[in-house]
């Protein structure tokens, strides 16, 4: 059963429309992010410890400590360091802390990009694919080719049965609709961002409504 994350929230009304219905709510700390909110506002939105998800993009490890520390939120999503930051990383985080990577897929999987999946698969809690632009991954609106998105899920697995993947990467209702069994059996949790909004950072609440009646009705 797939679990859902909305992620970019940056208001009030955004976040009452998703609260009691989705499992994982995003708030992005990352300053080139056009969703980017401060530390002190993400603190007071993000009042379910448990559903929040800081999302950052740290220079090291020791950032990444210093806001957990700061926030008190327990599930992190994270767009840079290399595997062994991250190994660093997780012995200093307390042991609650789910330590999810974003792992940027373009539209083929190279061999040095399946070594980056194992490599990442073997020191994390969690892998978010997102789909890689530019070296970049984060907001992009882009969707991963679902054969490549599930290459990509199953060389994570085999490398760590325990791994928890995440979709993510300009997923809406359509690709949902269009490629669930494939998502169901692929993934743990589907990430939706940028496709819910009506202007960048602004959620539309047509939108979300139009998912939610649809997670309701076939996921629930
Ligand atoms: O949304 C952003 O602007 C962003 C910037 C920097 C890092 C992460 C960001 N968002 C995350 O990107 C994925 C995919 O988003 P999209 O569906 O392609 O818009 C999602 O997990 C967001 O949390």
């Amino acid at each position: 059963m797939n679990k859902i994350k909305i992620c970019g929230i940056t208001n009030r009304e955004d976040l009452k429309l998703i609260t009691d219905k989705v499992d994982y709510i995003g708030f992005i700390n990352v300053k080139r992010s056009p969703r980017y909110l401060p530390l002190t506002k993400i603190m007071k939105l993000a009042t379910d410890k448990k559903k929040a998800v800081l999302v950052l993009e740290p220079k090291n490890p020791e950032e990444v400590t210093e806001k957990v520390e700061k926030t008190n939120i327990s599930n992190i999503q994270l767009h840079s360091l290399n595997p062994s930051q991250i190994k660093k990383l997780k012995i200093q985080l307390p042991k609650n802390v789910l330590l999810i990577k974003a792992v940027g897929i373009p539209d083929t999987l190279t061999p040095k990009k399946k070594k980056e999946i194992k490599s990442f698969t073997r020191v994390s809690d969690a892998i978010l694919f997102d789909y890689e632009l530019q070296g970049k991954t984060g907001g992009t609106g882009k969707q991963i080719p679902i054969d490549i998105a599930c290459q990509a899920a199953n060389i994570a697995t085999h490398t760590k049965k325990s791994i928890k993947l995440f979709l993510a990467g300009g997923m809406n209702l359509q690709s949902l609709k269009e490629n669930y069994k494939l998502i169901d059996s692929h993934f743990d949790v589907v990430d939706f961002n940028s496709s819910l909004e009506k202007s960048p950072g602004i959620k539309d609440p047509s939108k979300i409504k139009e998912l939610l009646d649809y997670v309701d009705k076939v996921i629930r």
